[in-house]
């Protein structure tokens, strides 16, 4: 099954406003989930995790948490400022801060030299892309693409989280965009991922259920 982005937000509010499911709980089992095909693939490893500043930075927190408890060194990059988090996503980093995980604010001004000496400390390093996911809109904003130059450089695997940062979800293109060998996208494949040029930027895709109702598709079919 197919969904586009709008879709995928209608699924998550309605699991949120109809079914009572706590959003927090949802954004759990999105990371937890991405975590459990992390370890299954054994690919746990210093990991870097790019976040941003909305729900798909918050997986990336969630991320963080879950790696750390596996025993896995991770660093998450923040690339926004940290007070202008919200909601769900500000909770989970509140959490994060309370942990000794390495937490660092990347300004706009950040280069991909920057970005790249930040990330290559192992050069077989896990990096973990939470930077946009359904929320995405225009252009990728600094210091966005500087950051996604820098881990498609980089000798690494690469994780996007929902989509990757850089690719249109719902048709597909891209002339930038995190180069994954994975990707864990949630509750369904989003319509681009169908195409041709998506999946040059995709790798594998894995569809993680979090855990809402089944029955909320067909109300956003
Ligand atoms: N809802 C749920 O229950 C669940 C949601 N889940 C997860 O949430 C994701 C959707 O989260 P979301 O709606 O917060 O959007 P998201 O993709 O993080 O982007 C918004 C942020 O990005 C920014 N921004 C936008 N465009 C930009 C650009 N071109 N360049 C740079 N920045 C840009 C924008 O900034 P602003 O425009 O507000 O200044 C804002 O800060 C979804 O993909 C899934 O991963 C899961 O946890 C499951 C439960
Ligand atoms: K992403």
């Amino acid at each position: 099954m197919l969904l586009s982005c709008q879709q995928c937000r209608q699924f998550d509010k309605i699991a949120i406003e109809d079914y009572g499911i706590p959003g927090i709980a949802l954004m759990e089992n999105a990371g937890a989930g991405c975590v459990r095909e992390i370890l299954q693939r054994k690919m746990q490893r210093p990991t870097v995790i790019l976040c941003g500043g909305g729900n798909n930075g918050g997986d990336g927190f969630v991320i963080a948490r879950h790696l750390a408890n596996s025993g896995v060194e991770v660093a998450v990059l923040l690339l926004t400022d940290s007070a202008g988090l919200s909601g769900d996503a500000k909770v989970n980093f509140e959490v994060l801060k309370k942990m000794d995980t390495s937490i660092t604010q990347c300004d706009s001004d950040w280069s991909v030299d920057a970005f790249k000496s930040a990330m290559s400390k192992r050069s077989d390093c896990l990096v973990i892309d939470a930077m946009l996911g359904t929320g995405a809109t225009g252009e990728l904003r600094a210091p966005f693409a500087n950051a996604v130059v820098a881990a498609n450089e980089l000798s690494a695997i690469r994780v996007a989280i929902d989509i990757p940062t850089g690719l249109d979800g719902d048709t597909g293109q891209s002339n930038l965009a995190f180069k994954a060998n994975v990707t864990c996208t949630f509750v369904a494949m989003k319509n681009g991922f169908g195409s041709l040029e998506a999946k040059a930027w995709l790798g594998e895709v894995v569809v993680i259920d979090i855990g809402a109702p089944h029955q909320i598709f067909e109300r956003v079919q």
